[in-house]
Parts: structure tokens; sequence; C-alpha cells
């Protein structure tokens, strides 16, 4: 897997993290599609099912290879289920819908079941639709298409690919916002995001770091000052930011970078 990438580890505050660099966001695009379609193929054998979330964001572009061969035909699509780290209360047609963006450049292509693409019900407020969806995922823990960690009593899901915002940023938790020590909720909203639009619901990070596997995708020159705070420092720092609160109970944490994203690493991870 990712022959083409230099792999490493980070020391950090929060534990060793694991990293694969790419030259550029084409190779990491095309790596991230065959470690999907590989998980895919694992989890729909294992469970008969496979239960992805997606952010929205630049992470849509970097799914663009899973759309082509040959993906588009080895991948066993009627085992999906896809749902969303976070969304802005906003309608489906909307500019800033993330499932208008993911269904554009991806849930369009590929024959998914439409029942088992799990957008939020858009005529609710934020309160409403974070508890709509939470009641939408306890019948499926219920019913057994989502599965449940038995570390921690939470969802488990067989993969997140999770974005990451220049501010450091990830699903719509934000750097010092009080939902980033909510650990009861599966689902939260947020009236006041710093990033418009302001009502989102978001996963919380119980859920996300009950995952059986998160990638995190992080490209471009843009995301560098964020990489630095979160892996320059084996020190802690009172400001943590939010994706360094990414630590799972029980999975494979692996951050899919390219260069310009790591570029004020370079010392450290000697690339
Ligand atoms: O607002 C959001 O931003 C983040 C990061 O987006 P990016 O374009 O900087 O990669 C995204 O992961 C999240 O899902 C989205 O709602």
């Amino acid at each position: 897997m990712a022959s083409e990438a230099t792999s490493i580890e980070v020391a950090t505050a929060t534990g060793k993290k694991e990293l694969l660099v790419f030259e550029r966001e084409e190779e990491l695009a095309v790596s991230l599609a065959k470690y999907t379609a590989e998980l895919s193929e694992k989890f729909a054998q294992e469970r008969g099912a496979f239960t992805l979330v997606i952010s929205g964001g630049s992470l849509i572009k970097s799914l663009r290879k899973l759309v082509d061969s040959p993906y588009l035909e080895s991948v066993d699509w009627t085992k999906w289920h896809v749902f969303w780290v976070d969304e802005r209360v906003v309608p489906k047609d909307h500019a800033d819908s993330n499932y208008k963006l993911a269904y554009d450049v991806f849930l369009s292509k590929v024959p998914i079941p439409p029942g088992q693409v799990y957008a939020i019900n858009d005529s609710l407020s934020a309160e409403g639709a974070a508890d709509d969806y939470e009641t939408c995922l306890k019948h499926l823990v219920n019913t057994g298409v989502v599965a449940v960690s038995p570390a921690t009593g939470f969802p488990k899901f067989d993969l997140m690919l999770l974005g990451m915002g220049p501010d450091g940023h990830i699903a719509s938790l934000f750097p010092g916002h009080p939902l980033l020590n909510e650990n009861r909720r599966w689902i939260t909203f947020i009236e006041d995001s710093p990033k418009p639009p302001p009502e989102r619901i978001t996963f919380t990070f119980p859920v996300i770091n009950s995952s059986a596997n998160v990638a995190l995708v992080v490209a471009g020159s843009g995301k560098a000052g964020a990489v630095h705070r979160a892996l320059g420092s084996e020190q802690s720092s009172s400001d943590v930011l939010p994706v360094e609160m990414v630590s799972l109970k029980d999975g494979k944490f692996l951050w899919f970078t390219d260069k310009a994203a790591v570029s004020m690493l370079r010392e450290k991870a000697s690339l």
C-alpha cells in the first residue's frame, strides 16, 4: 500500500502519529482510493456492510480516484453506508451543503443504494437535525449496520475520512469551542461556528475516537502551519488543537499528507 509515499512516525505530546507523505496531492488521491477500497472489501466480507464517514471541504476532491477504474467496477457499492462527520444546516441543494459537494463529485457517480446515504434532515433546526441524526444512528446500531466499540460503548465506524481546516479544526469541532469537551452525545450542534455557515451538526470526539480507522487527509501549503502546530512539538500546550484530540481507543489513525502540508515539519521528519 502507498509505495510511493514516505512513511514517517512523529512523536507528539498526544502520542506517536503515523504519516504517509506523498510528493503531491495527485499521488495522495491515488493511494486514498486504494486504501478506502481495501477497507471496503475487508469490512464487507467481515460484517456484510461498510460504514464510511466523510467530511466536507477539500477531502471530497481527494476522493475523485474512487469513481474511476478499477474501483468503479470492483468495489461492492451495495455494502456501503455513508455518513457525514459534520454538516452545515442548509438545504441539501445549497452551495454550502457538504452533502451536495459529495453528491456532485462522488456519490452521484457510484451505485450506492440511496437509502444507505444518510444526509441530515434539512427541514429541521440545528438542534433538531442533530437529535434526528443521533436517533438514526441509534437505529442503525440496533439493527447491526453500525458496530459498537466494546472499549467505549459508542458507535464504531469502519472508516472515517476527515479533513482539517487551516485552524486545526476537524468535523465542526473548532479550536477553543466548548463542544470539544462533549463526552455524552454522539451528535451535537453548533450555532456559532467561526467558519460560515454558523449552524452545523457534528460528530463528537467520543464517536470519532471510537472508529476502527481514521484517515486524516491534509494537503497543500495552506495547512502547513496547523500541521506544524499539531505535530511539531512534543511539549503539551494549553491550547490543544482539535486535530490533536484525535486519539483512537482501539483503531488505526493514519495521516495522508503531501509535501506542501508537511513543509514546516521537514527538519523533524527528515524528509
Ligand atoms: O467547514 C468544514 O471545513 C473542514 C476543512 O475543510 P477544508 O476545505 O479546509 O479541507 C471540513 O473537514 C469540514 O467537513 C467542513 O464542514
